[in-house]
């Protein structure tokens, strides 16, 4: 019997696809196997796998397209690039990565097809290639069917070299930074599947969620707030305006953007960016929370009666409201100008109502002012506190109390440490998914101004009028949070040196052991359990205190599954193996 010619030769390099996603990377071939019909390949981060021939294209099977449009010599000179050449900026490998990840969860429209067209030809081999597999939607269509299909068929190992100190972030492919900016273009004309419920669902949320901050805000005003009494009769509009507070709300603002602008504290750096660059951020959000308790506690001092905050809650937030609707049209009129290099990849449905609400721009900022971060970490975080700070004093006055209540003192504290822990550490937010995946629109803007501040403070204000294990939560969140940062910052960090990891083909390792080995994630666990310990002091007569809790179930199953289904797409096969090897979601045995 014949056998077939063997069609790649040792050492030739093409591309080979990571398994259980539709995603081509440049391998080079190490040896065939004429018995199982598998070449044994090996990527650029020292991934070895065996791999079907069809799982495996010459380079040379996509260039002829780009070819015969892309005549410029700058244009070539990057195609014929040696592997010793790409390893020039790691930065820029990121950018490939990503838009790979992008272009591999899209549902490639055909309008946007044409677009694809023209920015295909200035792009890498490895880019062109992986969105010439994307316009093939019957190829797309097979690659995606197959994951499952293919979990059992690939021998996935480490190279012996390969320990697990040893960082495997290098990226299988690299761009130039030119290079990079123009996929990060083209990542942006895409857009990733419809989260909340899709246009519908944005709608929705948009309605609902600042009716859902007046009804709390009614709703605990009550002598019997329960969360399941009828909705309080609406007070008339007039109620909830108050120009003084909406000054308050724009002085306290300025005031934090003071200090976030005082050269005081660290210039850290954020994730690279699809374009290859590093913001700096000035994560100086611990001397903003001290300055402010310096200076609330001399107005107290000089006689500032803070529990106005208490009795113009309503109207405080209502300016809030105002506030955030105001920065979220001005964030989306900016979206529309934005260079598509700045462009997060959700948010571009070409609905407005819906990419109003999630957000399109990455990291909107004015001069090296960033509105995301800012939003996120200041105004309403340290409002948190200064409101409840404000309900315990208010809870004296009503009570004649010399000094707050137990409860009152706990819930505080904890919250405090909470918020405080969160500036401590704020490096440690550009590693999350709103810093880095998310677009910043009104789901943020609402969330950090009117959100946190005006919802997470409902366990005090319930205080005020209904007198009434657990540091180990914050315990985990701190500790996971920081294991995942440190990793990601540095993934030869040598205090990480212990923990095991998988390699995958973006040339990211996903942690495997450690905190991320217990659940998949062991902070949301920790963040559960301080809620929990939040709510506990108020007791069990009401439901009202525990509605921190109910959400905070709902917003973080939902932020896993979303998160789940992102890893997927970006970690195709080396997902599922995180997956098989880490069982459970959040709770060890239960979920
Ligand atoms: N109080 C509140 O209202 C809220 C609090 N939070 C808290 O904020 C914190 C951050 O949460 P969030 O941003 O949602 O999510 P994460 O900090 O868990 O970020 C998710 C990202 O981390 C990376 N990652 C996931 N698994 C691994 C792994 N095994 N090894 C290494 N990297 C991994 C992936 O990004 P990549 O691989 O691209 O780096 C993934 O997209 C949490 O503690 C959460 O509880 C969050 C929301 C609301
Ligand atoms: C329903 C709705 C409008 C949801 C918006 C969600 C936002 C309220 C949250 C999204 C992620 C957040 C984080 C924090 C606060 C809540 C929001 C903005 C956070 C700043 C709290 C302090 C922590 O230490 C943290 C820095 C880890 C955390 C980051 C995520």
């Amino acid at each position: 019997m014949t056998m077939p010619p063997v069609k790649y030769q040792r050492g030739d390099m093409v591309m080979g696809r990571w398994p259980g996603s539709s995603l081509y990377y440049e391998v080079k071939v190490l040896a065939f196997d004429s018995k199982s019909q598998l070449y044994t390949v090996i990527y650029k981060d020292g991934t070895e796998l065996e791999l079907k021939e069809q799982d495996i294209k010459s380079t040379a099977g996509f260039q002829p397209r780009s070819r015969s449009r892309s005549r410029s010599p700058g244009r070539r000179r990057s195609r014929s690039r040696s592997p010793a050449r790409t390893t020039r900026r790691s930065s820029s490998r990121t950018a490939a990565a990503v838009a790979a990840a992008a272009i591999t969860d899209s549902a490639v429209s055909s309008r946007r097809d044409t677009r694809l067209k023209d920015v295909e030809v200035m792009l890498s081999p490895v880019v062109s290639f992986i969105m010439f597999c994307h316009r093939t939607d019957d190829a797309r269509k097979t690659t995606e069917a197959e994951p499952e299909k293919n979990q059992g068929r690939y021998n996935l190992r480490r190279r012996k070299d390969d320990g697990d100190a040893k960082p495997a972030e290098t990226r299988p492919e690299q761009l130039e930074e030119k290079e990079a900016k123009r996929v990060g273009a083209l990542a942006s004309t895409l857009s990733t599947p419809l989260d909340f419920g899709g246009k519908i669902g944005a709608y929705f949320w948009l309605l609902f969620l600042p009716a859902w901050v007046f009804f709390l805000v009614l709703q605990v005003n009550r002598e019997d707030p329960s969360l399941t009494n009828f909705p309080p009769p609406l007070p008339p509009l007039e109620a909830f305006w108050d120009a003084q507070a909406l000054g308050f709300v724009i002085l306290w603002i300025l005031f934090q953007a003071l200090l976030y602008v005082t050269p005081v504290g660290k210039l850290s750096e954020g994730m690279p960016l699809r374009s290859g660059e590093r913001l700096k951020y000035r994560t100086n959000g611990f001397f903003a929370i001290v300055v402010s308790a310096i200076t609330v506690a001399a107005a107290v001092h000089q006689g500032v009666d803070l529990t106005y905050i208490h009795s113009h809650f309503l109207q405080l937030a209502t300016a809030s409201l105002l506030i955030s609707i105001l920065l979220s049209v001005y964030l989306y009129i900016r979206s529309r100008y934005a260079a598509p290099e700045q462009l997060a990849l959700g948010g571009n449905s070409g609905n407005v109502v819906y990419d109003f609400f999630k957000g399109h721009e990455l990291n909107p900022r004015i001069k090296n002012f960033d509105l995301k971060f800012f939003c996120e970490m200041r105004p309403g975080l340290i409002g948190w506190c200064l409101i409840n700070f404000a309900m315990a004093l208010a809870e004296m006055k009503q009570h004649g109390l010399d000094a707050p209540s137990n409860s009152m003192i706990l819930v505080n504290l904890f919250q405090l440490l909470y918020v405080v822990d969160g500036l401590w550490n704020e490096e440690a937010i550009l590693t999350t998914m709103d810093l880095m995946h998310d677009g910043f629109g009104f789901m943020l803007a609402f969330g950090d101004l009117v959100w946190v501040p005006f919802t997470y403070t409902m366990q005090a204000y319930y205080l005020v009028s209904h007198p009434n294990p657990l540091i180990v939560g914050f315990y985990i969140f701190r500790k996971s949070n920081s294991e995942k940062n440190a990793f990601r910052r540095n993934p030869a960090d040598p205090r990480l040196s212990h923990l095991k990891t998988i390699p995958t083909a973006t040339g990211k390792s996903l942690l495997v052991s450690g905190w991320w080995g217990v659940v998949r994630h062991p902070n949301y666990l920790g963040d559960l359990l301080m809620a929990l310990a939040w709510s506990l002091p108020c007791g069990f007569s009401h439901l009202l205190p525990w509605y921190y809790m109910i959400y905070f179930i709902i917003l973080l199953v939902h932020r896993d599954s979303r998160d789940m289904s992102d890893c997927r797409r970006k970690y195709g096969s080396a997902w599922d193996e995180y997956c098989r090897t880490v069982r459970y979601r959040i709770i060890p045995r239960v979920y």
